[in-house]
């Protein structure tokens, strides 16, 4: 191990971005490599390796090192590789030695100190899904491989394949899923904004076949944020029917539309919900996704320091408007409608418990069918999808 000081003091600099500042840690990372055009790819594979895992591993580092500052816990983590820590690194926590033994014990602490996470998050997480929970975040905790939707417009999975491999790029199909690609190592920029295919985790790709959306269909994708579903809605036209993509943030949807265009996507509308959208948009579509804004926990693998962000009551805060939003939005679909809810979340009460309650108030509706991913039984990110037609 070869070690350059410079970077070191990077990680200490980026991980306090994230921890006192409550940055986002992708943002923060994609940052640092922009402003450092010179990072070789095995320079930028150790400072993002290094950050990634602190965030990810903050509190079981902490315990190891017994000091919860950035120094001390990239320590642990520098030291849980088996490397020597160079003489010029210094840190406030335990030796290097007594690590070695803390890192003995941790398997022995307390579940929210070995798995990493804050503690009423803890007491949420198994008040929710009880004995299961530890095995979710066991399946949360591990790295997730980059995966790809096949775009089917422009190809069909073999070539995408085929043309991967001649750019030396190792990968394989997800078997359970008919447009899933897993690579085995990161997917080159250059191949990134090609039009053959999308990022989009596995789990994030059975929300879509839910809502069986056909050429013809006139679909609506009510959360459409940056678009990874409205594309995939896209696919399923084929060219054919229409599609209006709807969010509350412009830049979403400017950034959905940039995409959208580099995917060779037709009849696509976006538009930033408003007060003139409900009279405009009623009774219009006959699919309608609502792909809500969540607490993100079964997306915890791609972003580790969301656990770090989220609080019971932004949790609260997220579940109202999810309340508000299936108020607001299904009504709007055509009598023969159907749609779809869906969650990135593992939580009961961001999902079925949701859907339950609006059962209760709204007795109009019917759930036909639920699709829950579970991270530990798939290795996959988590989502919830319930489909819902009016009942007859
Ligand atoms: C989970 S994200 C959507 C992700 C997106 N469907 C995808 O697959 O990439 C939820 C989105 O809901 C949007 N949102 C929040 N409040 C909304 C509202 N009242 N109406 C429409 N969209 C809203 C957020 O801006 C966010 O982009």
């Amino acid at each position: 191990m070869k070690w350059h000081r410079m970077l070191a003091e990077a990680c200490v600099h980026l991980l306090e971005q994230v921890f006192d500042e409550g940055k986002v840690l992708d943002r923060v990372m994609g940052e640092a490599f922009r402003v450092h055009p010179k990072w070789g790819k095995r320079d930028r594979h150790f400072v993002a390796e290094s950050v990634w895992e602190t965030v990810r591993w903050r509190r079981a580092l902490a315990f190891v090192a017994d000091a919860s500052d950035s120094r001390s816990m990239l320590a642990a983590w520098w030291s849980g590789q088996g490397w020597i820590l160079p003489d010029w690194w210094t840190w406030e926590g335990a030796s290097v030695a007594t690590m070695e033994g803390r890192r003995a014990e941790l398997e022995a602490q307390p579940r929210a100190i070995r798995q990493s996470i804050p503690d009423w998050l803890d007491l949420r997480g198994f008040s929710e899904l009880g004995e299961a929970w530890d095995a979710e975040l066991t399946a949360l905790n591990r790295r997730a491989p980059v995966c790809l939707r096949v775009n089917r417009q422009r190809g069909d999975r073999e070539e995408v394949l085929a043309w991967l491999a001649s750019e030396g790029v190792k990968a394989h199909p997800e078997v359970k899923l008919p447009d899933a690609i897993i690579l085995e190592g990161l997917l080159p920029k250059r191949l990134a904004s090609d039009g053959r295919m999308e990022i989009q985790d596995c789990g994030s790709q059975t929300v879509v076949p839910l809502l069986a959306v056909e050429p013809g269909d006139r679909v609506m994708d009510g959360c459409a944020g940056a678009g990874g579903k409205t594309l995939q809605l896209a696919a399923d036209l084929a060219g054919e029917g229409e599609l209006v993509a709807l969010d509350v943030s412009p830049r979403k949807l400017e950034a959905l539309a940039r995409r959208a265009k580099i995917a060779g996507v037709r009849g696509l509308q976006t538009e930033v919900w408003n007060s003139e959208s409900y009279r405009k948009w009623q009774g219009w579509p006959n699919r309608m996704l609502l792909d809500v804004p969540c607490s993100g926990l079964g997306t915890l693998r791609r972003q580790p320091d969301l656990k770090w962000r989220l609080s019971e009551s932004t949790l609260e805060k997220t579940r109202r408007l999810q309340r508000r939003l299936l108020d607001e939005y299904p009504p709007l679909l055509r009598e023969d409608g159907t749609w779809v809810y869906a969650t990135c979340s593992i939580l009961p009460s961001e999902n079925q418990g949701q859907i339950q309650a609006l059962l209760e108030r709204d007795p109009r509706w019917e759930c036909v069918e639920e699709n829950r991913i579970s991270p530990a039984g798939t290795g996959w990110d988590g989502f919830y999808a319930a489909k819902m037609v009016r009942r007859s």
